[in-house]
Order: C-alpha cells, then structure tokens, then sequence
C-alpha cells in the first residue's frame, strides 16, 4: 500500500522541509510515503477566496491516482489515538487500495475534497498551521506502522 500526502502549499522554509524528511525516510518499501504539494493561491488585498480555493480544489483532485481511498484532515474530524490510527491503517492494508491523505491551505480544504473524503482525522481541537501538519501526519503515521509491526519506536 502506498499512502500519498497531498498539501496545498509548496517553497516551504528549510525546517520543515528537515522535520519532514526525518519521518519519510524511516517508511518500508512495501509503505512508502510521497508528498505531492499544490501551490497555494495567491492571497492579495483583494483575492477571491472561493476563487482560489476551487482552484485549489481542482488541482488537489486532479493528483489523487483513481481508485484511491481519500481521507482529509480536519480539525472537525474525527480525533484518533495512536492505535485507532494503527487500526485505520491495518483496515487500508487489506482493503488493497492506496491511500490518499489530503491537507487543506490557509482556509482549509475546498468542498469537493471534503465531499469526497471517506474518513476525516483530526490531529486536535487546535488549529494547527498547514506546514506542521504534514510532520505531524508523517510522525503519527510512522509511529502507527511501528505498532502494527511490534517495531520498538513506539512505548507504551
Ligand atoms: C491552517 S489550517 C486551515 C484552517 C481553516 N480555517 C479550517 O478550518 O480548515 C490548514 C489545513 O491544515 C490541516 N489542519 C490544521 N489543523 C488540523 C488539525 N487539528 N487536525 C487535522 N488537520 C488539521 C487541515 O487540512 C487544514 O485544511
């Protein structure tokens, strides 16, 4: 199974490019993690938000693979612990298909992601800045598959 991130948002500063790389790196070859990054809209004086969001929306939908499982992450979503996410991923694995996750910009996902999400994570009741989301879902998901696998990352 692979599982594909896809952020709105691209040119981020070096630390998160680092804090990223940390956790990708450690995924298996039969797990890879990618990240595909779509370039935010830009937000002038006057911008069209909903303008740029269906942009936005268009280019997050055109980089999901068909035939994918989608999943978004919300701040509304649904707050799972470590092993409910190690749990998820089980459940992904044997249903066959590959996974994309799908974080939203500046104001969030645009509806036809949310629409077509079938499962929505939240990482907390914060809301959280989009450049930490991505270290933060890289981080949960290795950790997960470090449960699934007995791998001595994750402590009781
Ligand atoms: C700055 S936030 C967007 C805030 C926007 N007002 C909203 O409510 O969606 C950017 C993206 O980061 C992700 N995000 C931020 N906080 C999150 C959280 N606590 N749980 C899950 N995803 C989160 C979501 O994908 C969100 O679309």
């Amino acid at each position: 199974m692979r599982i594909q991130l896809i952020a709105v948002g691209s040119k981020m500063p070096s630390w998160v490019e680092q804090g990223y790389q940390q956790y990708v790196k450690r995924f298996p070859s039969d797990m890879p993690l990618s990240l595909t990054e779509i370039p935010a809209g830009k937000r002038g004086k006057n911008a069209d938000i909903k303008r740029i969001l269906h942009k936005e929306g268009e280019l997050t939908m055109a980089a999901i693979p068909k035939g994918n499982r989608i999943v978004t992450l919300e701040v509304t979503g649904k707050p799972w612990d470590t092993p409910m996410l190690a749990s998820n991923m089980q459940k992904w694995q044997m249903d066959g298909r590959d996974v994309s996750l799908l974080i939203g910009g500046p104001e969030g996902l645009a509806p036809e992601c949310i629409a077509a999400s079938e499962q929505k994570w939240s990482l907390s009741p914060l809301t959280l800045p989009h450049p930490l989301v991505r270290i933060i879902v890289a981080e949960s998901l290795y950790r997960a598959w470090s449960v699934n696998t007995n791998h001595p990352y994750h402590r009781e």
